[in-house]
């Protein structure tokens, strides 16, 4: 076996040990003391009209976790869905774990940001609250989310850095407003630059992840800081084209569960939870069935990169160096 294999299995074995047969609630620990649930309910690119219908089929089939964001543009509609689903009792506010993330344009503005977001999801805290991406926007520029100049390209805010940013973000907690801090779309370069800076390690690493983009250097660089990975884009985000990959269908048929099964169990193997996005009533209700990889499989499903190269499906053009290898 070549050493970077070797590795990789020697990493994940605590969480398979721990998690023999995943289910989409199997608790996954946090460096807070906190737990957050293998799987999530993605509402990025759910149309509004279709967000409420959608969450709420969700946590009446069992999803406890629904990943947020307020440039999603949706939170209000979700936050419809959660006053529905708590009045209703199918769900106590504790049982939930509910993520946002601060936008680009807010950097400036940490709590403010967050404040936006409690409002419009109806809640007076979030499990989780994440710093979007590492790139200060201009908060007064020609668009409140996505702002640019005439050129078209993005009008960042360079006055501040996403070091300053965490800085504020690391004055939530003691407001109660949210139980965990983190960040998403950091590479081990941002990571490096952020952590020597900290006085709260981050509790979770929201990436894109998949057997196209395993990014295997993150995920071992934030298991050996106590950071937790949660993977979005798993199935290789609109279209979902690595279900039709013919390796993941291969594992899929060898346990008799759907290409889906496969990967969003991928995660849960390497000891992180997953996000996955559906506003299709069937879908959210396969999408919950987890299953337990062995050794093999892992191997298969690790060699599809190896042998096609990386694909990145979610890069926006912020026109900024952000330390991902395959994108040097
Ligand atoms: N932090 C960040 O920057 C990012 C975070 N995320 C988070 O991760 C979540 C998931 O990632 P996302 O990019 O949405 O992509 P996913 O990999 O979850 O794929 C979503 C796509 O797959 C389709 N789909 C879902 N289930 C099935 C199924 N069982 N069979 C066939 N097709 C299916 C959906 O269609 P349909 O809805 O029509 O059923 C949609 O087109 C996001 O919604 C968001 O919450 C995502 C990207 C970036
Ligand atoms: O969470 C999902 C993605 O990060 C999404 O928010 C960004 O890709 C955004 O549309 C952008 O253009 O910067």
């Amino acid at each position: 076996m070549n050493p970077a294999l070797s590795k990789f299995m020697l990493a994940r074995t605590p969480e398979r040990i721990l998690h023999p047969t995943p289910t989409m609630n199997t608790p996954l620990p946090l460096n807070t003391g906190a737990t957050i649930p293998a799987l999530g309910l993605g509402t990025w690119q759910s149309e509004p009209g279709q967000v409420k219908a959608t969450v709420i089929h969700a946590i009446e089939s069992g999803y406890r976790h629904i990943d947020c964001a307020f440039c999603y543009q949706n939170e209000d509609e979700v936050g419809e869905a959660l006053k529905e689903v708590l009045a209703k009792k199918v769900v106590n506010r504790e049982e939930l774990f509910i993520t946002t993330k601060l936008w680009c344009t807010f950097h400036t503005r940490v709590e403010e940001g967050l404040d936006k977001s409690l409002k419009a999801l109806g809640l007076d805290y979030v499990d989780l609250f994440l710093v979007h991406w590492p790139v200060p926007m201009n908060p007064k520029g020609n668009h409140p989310l996505f702002p640019k100049f005439p050129d078209g390209s993005r009008d960042l805010d360079k006055s501040i850095t996403h070091v300053d940013t965490w800085k504020s973000m690391e004055k939530l907690p003691e407001t109660g407003k949210v139980k965990a801090i983190g960040v998403a779309n950091y590479s081990v370069k941002f990571l490096e630059e952020l952590l020597p800076n900290t006085t709260i390690t981050p509790a979770v690493n929201q990436i894109e992840n998949h057997p196209y983009l395993p990014q295997q250097e993150i995920v071992d660089f934030c298991k050996g800081k106590g950071i937790h990975i949660t993977a979005y884009s798993p199935l290789g985000s609109t279209g979902s084209p690595l279900m039709k990959e013919e390796v993941v269908i291969e594992v899929a048929k060898k346990h008799s569960v759907e290409p889906g099964a496969v990967l969003l169990s991928y995660h849960v193997a390497r000891g992180s939870s997953v996000l996955v996005k559906s506003v299709t009533p069937a879908r959210i209700e396969s999408n919950r069935k987890l299953t337990s990889l062995d050794d093999d499989d892992m191997e298969k499903l690790e060699g599809i990169s190896k042998a096609k190269g990386f694909t990145r499906f979610v890069y926006p053009q912020f026109g900024v160096n952000l330390g991902f290898p395959d994108k040097q």
